[in-house]
């Protein structure tokens, strides 16, 4: 039997994405909504808890009701907005990271899928901090580099129109106050004592990001160099399919230089140690449309039905 998927928020960039990736699966029926009701709440009721699993492609505020509009204690909901993702009583949809992670997905009915930066973060995070090489208590700073998609709909039209301010063809940081939406997942699934420090910067391309944490050695038990690092943290994502650590060959590949686009159109994660033996940089590079948004719903949506964790996905 089909299992039946409703979108909700099918219209949106995120939406947009997981519809085109379901393209030619058999597995799978879509329940269409109207153009005209694709707000209306009684259809998005009778839709929701018709689906075997719903996935939310929405702003938080949507999202949330969204979740209240649930009768069918069946339905499962795979949510890509922050609303749900520091909630107790949803599941992280982040597989790689542990066993619990990966059987929290399966077995999960309410799944919160990270933030795109969050998964820049946790990916390079979590492993070390879980395993005692960096305490929780070292003040991490992060920087990234986005592509405008990123910031959806609203912002490729600022970014696409053609009368557009001077300032869009600079990068821009943004999220200066220090509170970017995705600092409390970072904090409470890494582990950290506090938020980041992040400056994020937003640039003039359509998609594809980096996000990069430096450390110094010193600080890592056990790993005191880009090498033993990248060895870990190899070990650590050993038969992983979407997260993928690069040699130190690979800094020569790309010439020195962490394009925010490198990974644009792929679903997986790479993830670069760069640096010295006193400071090291950990870099992650994917797609915020891939990794960082529907590719990562899929990767879940694929585990929730017990099948091929990759199907649909660019790899
Ligand atoms: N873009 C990205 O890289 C990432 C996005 N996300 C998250 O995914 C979610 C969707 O983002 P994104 O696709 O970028 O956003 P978009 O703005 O591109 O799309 C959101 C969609 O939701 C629709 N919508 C808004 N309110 C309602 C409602 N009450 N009922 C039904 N539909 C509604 C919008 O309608 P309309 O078309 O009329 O505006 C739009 O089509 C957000 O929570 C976002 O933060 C997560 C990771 C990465
Ligand atoms: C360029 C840009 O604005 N990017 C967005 C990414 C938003 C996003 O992906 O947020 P959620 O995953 O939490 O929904 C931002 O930094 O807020």
């Amino acid at each position: 039997m089909k299992t039946k998927i409703f979108i909700d928020g099918s219209e949106g960039t995120t939406g947009l994405r997981i519809h085109e990736r379901f393209m030619g699966r058999e597995d799978i029926e879509i329940l269409s909504i109207s153009q005209e009701l694709r707000k209306d709440e009684e259809e998005r009721r009778r839709l929701i808890n018709s689906s075997d699993i719903s996935i939310l492609c929405l702003p938080d505020a949507a999202a949330r009701e969204s979740v209240s509009l649930i009768e069918n204690e069946s339905v499962r909901i795979i949510d890509t907005s922050t609303a749900h993702r520091t909630k107790d009583d949803w599941s992280y949809g982040f597989p790689e990271l542990s066993a619990k992670h990966r059987q929290a997905v399966e077995k999960g009915k309410r799944i919160a899928v990270p933030g795109c930066h969050a998964t820049g973060f946790i990916s390079l995070l979590y492993p070390i901090v879980s395993e005692g090489i960096l305490s929780s208590e070292y003040p991490i700073s992060g920087f990234s580099i986005t592509g405008y998609s990123g910031g959806g709909k609203s912002m490729i039209a600022q970014y696409e129109d053609e009368n557009r301010a001077e300032e869009f063809d600079s990068p821009r940081e943004y999220a200066l106050s220090q509170q970017h939406k995705h600092l409390k997942e970072v904090k409470k699934i890494a582990g950290l004592s506090r938020e980041p420090l992040f400056s994020p910067i937003v640039a003039d391309y359509y998609s594809g990001m980096v996000v990069s944490v430096p450390v110094y050695t010193e600080f890592l038990k056990g790993c005191h160099t880009p090498d033993k690092l990248r060895l870990f943290f190899n070990d650590y994502y050993a038969g992983q399919k979407l997260i993928r650590v690069m040699p130190q060959s690979a800094e020569e590949e790309i010439k020195g230089m962490m394009a925010g686009n490198g990974c644009s159109g792929w679903d997986g994660l790479k993830l670069y140690v760069t640096g010295n033996e006193e400071r090291a940089v950990l870099t992650a590079q994917f797609d915020n449309l891939g990794k960082g948004a529907s590719g990562a719903a899929i990767q879940c949506l694929n585990i929730m039905l017990g099948c091929e964790e990759e199907k649909g996905l660019n790899l």
